[in-house]
């Protein structure tokens, strides 16, 4: 059996809270405070739980947080007349829509009304392009975390082969820019791809974004990779679980990250970090 290390995303996060607390005094000192906004639509359960975590991060580093909470019944047009506002909003440095949307409403048009310069998520289109030239101004937050963690391990990319389950825009698409950016060598897998497991069991690095509870287990995985599993799922008890087999695996692994107190901290550590630095950039003028 080897030595397994838990990549323990909460733990980082604090460690990070730290300097990003010192980078919001130093703001203040020059009359600014950070804004972020919040777009909740309906009383999805898992959202309502991830923009409450988002709420107490931001409000613990004395950033301005205003959440803005529709009913699910809310028009299309409802939402994108606030989204104008926000735009326009001198105290909101950024702002989201929570995703999912109710089905009436058109996400593709929702996100493209948001003034890409306040995009701290990073989807709109023309900042999905300039993370993909290699000049991002804002980065998709799960994306921007699981770096940011693996930065913290010191897990290198440079050269490493990545697998990557999942091609979503939020994570899987934005993850392999990044990753590639580090000089990765990165395959994207999904629904389609023959022989996963296989495939899976090349990586040095295992990035698990699929949204099915335990799926990846240790027939996935080479022996001493380092996995990040990006699931919020639930197991049959109704209990929190990821994407990976934890139990399974552990054995396997050299590095891995749990769910909860994984990437989803770290999730909202990238996203406040860059509420900061939109900030900063007010600061700076
Ligand atoms: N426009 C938009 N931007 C997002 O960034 C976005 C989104 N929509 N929709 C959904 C996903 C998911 N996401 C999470 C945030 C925090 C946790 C989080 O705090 N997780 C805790 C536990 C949460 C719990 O107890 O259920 C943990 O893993 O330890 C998880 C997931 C942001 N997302």
């Amino acid at each position: 059996m080897n030595e397994m290390e838990i990549l323990d995303g909460k733990k980082v996060a604090s460690a990070l809270d730290e300097k990003m607390t010192d980078r919001v005094a130093n703001l203040k000192k020059q009359n600014i405070t950070p804004g972020l906004a919040v777009i909740l639509v309906g009383d999805n359960k898992a959202s309502s739980i991830y923009v409450r975590n988002k709420k107490r991060r931001a409000e613990k580093l004395g950033i301005n947080f205003q959440l803005i909470h529709f009913d699910a019944s809310v028009t299309e047009n409802e939402l994108l007349e606030k989204i104008d506002q926000l735009n326009h909003d001198d105290s909101i440095d950024g702002f989201i829509v929570q995703l999912p949307l109710p089905d009436h409403i058109d996400e593709d048009k929702v996100i493209d009304a948001i003034d890409s310069k306040k995009d701290v998520d990073g989807f709109a289109p023309n900042n999905v392009g300039s993370l993909w030239i290699g000049e991002p101004h804002t980065l998709p937050a799960t994306a921007s975390g699981i770096l940011m963690m693996l930065d913290f391990y010191n897990v290198d990319l440079d050269g490493k082969n990545v697998v990557i389950i999942g091609r979503s825009n939020i994570v899987g698409k934005p993850v392999a820019a990044m990753m590639l950016a580090k000089n990765a060598t990165v395959t994207i897998t999904h629904s389609h791809t023959k022989n996963l497991s296989e495939i899976a069991k090349r990586a040095d690095v295992l990035v698990v974004a699929i949204g099915q509870a335990k799926f990846v287990n240790k027939d996935f995985v080479k022996d001493g990779a380092v996995v990040v599993d990006v699931g919020m799922d639930h197991d049959e008890n109704g209990k929190l679980c990821g994407d990976v087999d934890f139990d399974n695996v552990k054995d396997t692994v050299s590095m891995i990250s749990p769910v909860p107190g994984g990437v989803g901290p770290m999730t909202i550590t990238a996203l406040v970090d860059q509420v900061i630095t939109l900030a900063e950039g007010r600061a700076n003028g």
